[in-house]
């Protein structure tokens, strides 16, 4: 879905889990107890199992998550309901999160998506209806999580990694001008750039800022997912709780000569999947179309956003104009690099060390891009699209006091 980009850029600065390791500083003792104890449990659960060698990147990951919670703890960040966040909030979010991924991410109850489309799982109470979970054998399966909500499971995972008071959401207008559209059946396409994994969190812990509906279109927008997001063990509970269309990028599908024909098929299959949503109409999706998250430039530590895939924005145009019905594109900047730093070199496998920090984000909406122009001007839309980005981007670089990645 776009074009390979350089894969190991020069190193001179330390990489991510390096950086974080000589940031670290020692946790206050809550945290430091908390942290033991969650790590020892963490090894009981593993250490006799065929799982063993995933010990060190879980404890890598509660590592970063605890010190991100005692720097939001230390700097008076509160939870939505004027709470502390605690030491004992890092202990559950952390083993629920990995006993999720234990019990869906691995093994033979690893849950499988459906082909291309994926809604939600938020549990069998939730207000909507959802006729999966009249379905005993699907319940079986989700046993004690049948009534868990996997979409705000995700949220409380992340939110408090996120320093919601220097965290910016703007563009509010523009997001109402969305709303509207959606509410008349027309369909809304974002055109984001992607820095972190927890960017779907992002985007709904700042659509919530903004006001409880548009939380709601947060949650039900639908994100397009690489094959990642549906196949590593630790993201698959977050993307149980998000209407994904899984899509494999184009920067990942020559990887694998023999599985590119099959993945080129379920690509197509997606895209029909897509194009039936929007012809009912009301779609709200998200989509990177550079296919992959932005990398900073290890050589000077700035974090410049990834080139928009042409053709990929030209499907999404196609797929609009084919579903006969308005199809509006929304340029997103996004500022979420620091909260889940991405590794520094691309690689298609899954498993990657996980990186948290307790940071600001942001979120800009851009005003429309007119969706005109016959094939000659097509590069211009996406240009367009790119460099409204670019500048939301810088805005909320400048506005949230990190110029520097600039
Ligand atoms: O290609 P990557 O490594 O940026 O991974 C992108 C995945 O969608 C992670 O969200």
């Amino acid at each position: 879905f776009a074009p390979p980009r350089p894969i190991r850029p020069q190193t001179s600065l330390p990489s991510t889990a390096e950086q974080t390791a000589t940031e670290t500083s020692t946790l206050s003792p809550d945290f430091q107890t908390a942290r033991d104890a969650s790590v020892s449990k963490i090894d009981g659960m593993l250490s006799t199992t065929k799982y063993a060698a995933l010990s060190p990147p879980l404890i890598h990951f509660v590592d970063e998550y605890f010190r991100s919670l005692c720097d939001a703890s230390a700097s008076g960040a509160k939870n939505p309901d004027g709470s502390d966040i605690t030491a004992q909030q890092a202990v559950k979010e952390m083993m629920r999160t990995i006993q999720f991924g234990m019990k869906y991410g691995l093994g033979e109850g690893k849950y499988t998506f459906e082909n291309v489309r994926h809604r939600a799982l938020r549990g069998k109470t939730f207000s909507v209806k959802d006729e999966r979970y009249e379905d005993e054998a699907f319940c079986n399966m989700l046993g004690d999580d049948v009534n868990t909500d996997f979409y705000a499971a995700g949220c409380d995972f992340f939110r408090p990694s996120m320093d919601m008071e220097r965290s910016l959401i703007l563009g509010v207008d523009n997001m109402e001008k969305a709303m509207a559209q959606l509410a008349k059946g027309e369909n809304v396409v974002f055109l984001a750039n992607h820095q972190s994994e927890a960017d779907p969190q992002v985007v709904s812990c700042l659509f919530e800022k903004a006001g409880d509906k548009y939380g709601k279109l947060a949650a039900d927008i639908t994100y397009v997912a690489g094959h990642k997001v549906t196949t590593d063990p630790l993201a698959i509970p977050f993307s149980m709780g998000r209407n994904l269309l899984c899509i494999h990028s184009k920067k990942h599908i020559d990887a694998d000569p023999e599985t590119k024909p099959a993945k080129s098929k379920q690509n197509m299959a997606a895209m029909n999947e897509m194009l039936q949503g929007m012809k009912d109409g009301g779609m709200a999706i998200w989509v990177a179309p550079s296919g992959g998250r932005d990398r900073r430039t290890v050589s000077n530590g700035k974090i410049p956003i990834a080139t928009f895939d042409q053709k990929t924005v030209d499907m999404f145009r196609l797929m609009g104009n084919k579903s006969k019905r308005p199809t509006h594109f929304y340029p997103m900047a996004m500022v979420s690099y620091d909260l889940c730093p991405p590794p520094d070199f691309v690689e298609a496998g899954v498993g990657e060390k996980r990186n948290v920090r307790f940071t600001p984000v942001g979120i800009k909406v851009m005003e429309e891009v007119p969706n005109v122009g016959g094939a000659e001007k097509r590069h211009l839309f996406t240009h367009s699209a790119e460099f409204e980005t670019i500048k939301g981007y810088e805005e909320l670089l400048k506005g949230m006091g990190m110029e520097r990645y600039i």
